[in-house]
């Protein structure tokens, strides 16, 4: 899969495509609907299929303070897109030159001039453009007098309702992961490298492997039961992702990991963390030895939970 940051970076080359647009974050149920019908104009028309992303979302960069927390960082939502076998991400910076653009100026300088789109594929309730001003009807009036045509997908539900990233972050909030694996087509994780931490972990009686977050507000709070894959092998373990309240107040997001029944190295290394269940909210304790019995609490929890 070949990525092109910014419209600058497009070549002759780049022209003739089959394209969807959107943020695509999470890379979820009703994204994977859509690109499987990208995948399929791609080899009807023998064209490279390209999908137009953000970055940053459109509304990180309105509102950066409240935007909703992300479900994939951009490495792994590239990484999604590479399995679902899309050819080409154009990613686009959101600035305000790109937040000023009227709907016929992204057709045009974008869709026709960058990518000579052949053929679009959109959600039913996909808008665009400035003050979102581009719809459906828009683009396939565009398609007409452009030359190239237009298709949306219907929408994808699970229990009557339309997925989106904002209800995958709603049904995560609520510590539903069975929900969520529907959603998404596979089981919510969160990736990073493995950092030092203030190694006050050993003396709770909990080493854990600190994952870098970077800026990725996590769509999670509380104390997990979790998996993470160590050398082909799935490793159980118990998860807080939260500020540790108890230890320090940096304000900051941190995700840690303990491995039941693991003792080596982790630091340096790149680990995926598996979501399963929701045992508790991070909370704030008097002293460092209450932390202690809780912790030792979620571990007996989580064992039980195994049947360890
Ligand atoms: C299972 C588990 C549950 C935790 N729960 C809390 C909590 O409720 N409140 C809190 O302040 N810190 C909590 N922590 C974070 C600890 O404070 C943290 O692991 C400890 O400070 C070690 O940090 P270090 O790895 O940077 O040395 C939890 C950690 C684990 C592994
Ligand atoms: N459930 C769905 N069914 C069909 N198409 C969808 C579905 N969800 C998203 N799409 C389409 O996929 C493309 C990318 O969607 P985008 O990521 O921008 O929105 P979203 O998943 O609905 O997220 P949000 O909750 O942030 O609105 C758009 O064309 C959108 O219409």
């Amino acid at each position: 899969m070949e990525l092109v940051r910014g419209i600058q970076n497009l070549r002759p080359r780049h022209r003739g495509c089959v394209a969807t647009i959107g943020n695509f974050d999470g890379v979820h149920a009703g994204h994977q609907a859509i690109l499987k019908r990208l995948r399929a104009d791609s080899a009807r028309m023998n064209l490279p299929g390209c999908v137009v992303i953000f970055e940053p979302q459109p509304r990180e960069y309105f509102s950066p303070g409240d935007a909703p927390p992300r479900l994939t960082r951009l490495r792994d939502k590239l990484a999604l897109l590479e399995a679902q076998g899309v050819d080409r991400v154009l990613c686009l910076s959101f600035n305000r030159r790109l937040r000023e653009m009227s709907a016929e100026q992204f057709v045009q300088q974008i869709l026709i001039d960058g990518l000579g789109v052949k053929h679009l594929e959109v959600g039913d309730d996909f808008r665009f453009g400035c003050d979102r001003s581009g719809d459906f009807a828009f683009l396939q009036g565009s398609g007409e007098r452009h030359g190239f045509t237009v298709e949306a997908a219907n929408t994808v539900a699970e229990s009557g309702e339309r997925i989106s990233s904002t209800r995958v972050r709603q049904v995560l909030a609520e510590g539903d992961f069975s929900l969520a694996e529907r959603l998404l087509g596979r089981p919510f994780s969160i990736s990073g490298r493995v950092l030092h931490g203030q190694k006050l972990g050993r003396q709770l009686g909990a080493p854990t492997a600190n994952v870098q977050l970077k800026r990725l507000r996590a769509p999670l709070q509380g104390v997990y039961r979790v998996s993470v894959e160590l050398d082909g092998v799935m490793q159980k373990g118990v998860a807080n992702i939260g500020s540790r309240p108890t230890v320090d107040g940096d304000g900051q997001a941190h995700l840690e990991v303990h491995l039941l029944d693991f003792d080596g190295d982790l630091y340096g290394r790149r680990i995926t963390v598996v979501f399963h269940e929701k045992l508790r909210d991070e909370q704030r304790f008097d002293s460092l030895d209450a932390l202690k019995a809780a912790i030792k609490a979620d571990f007996a929890a989580a064992r039980a939970q195994w049947g360890l």
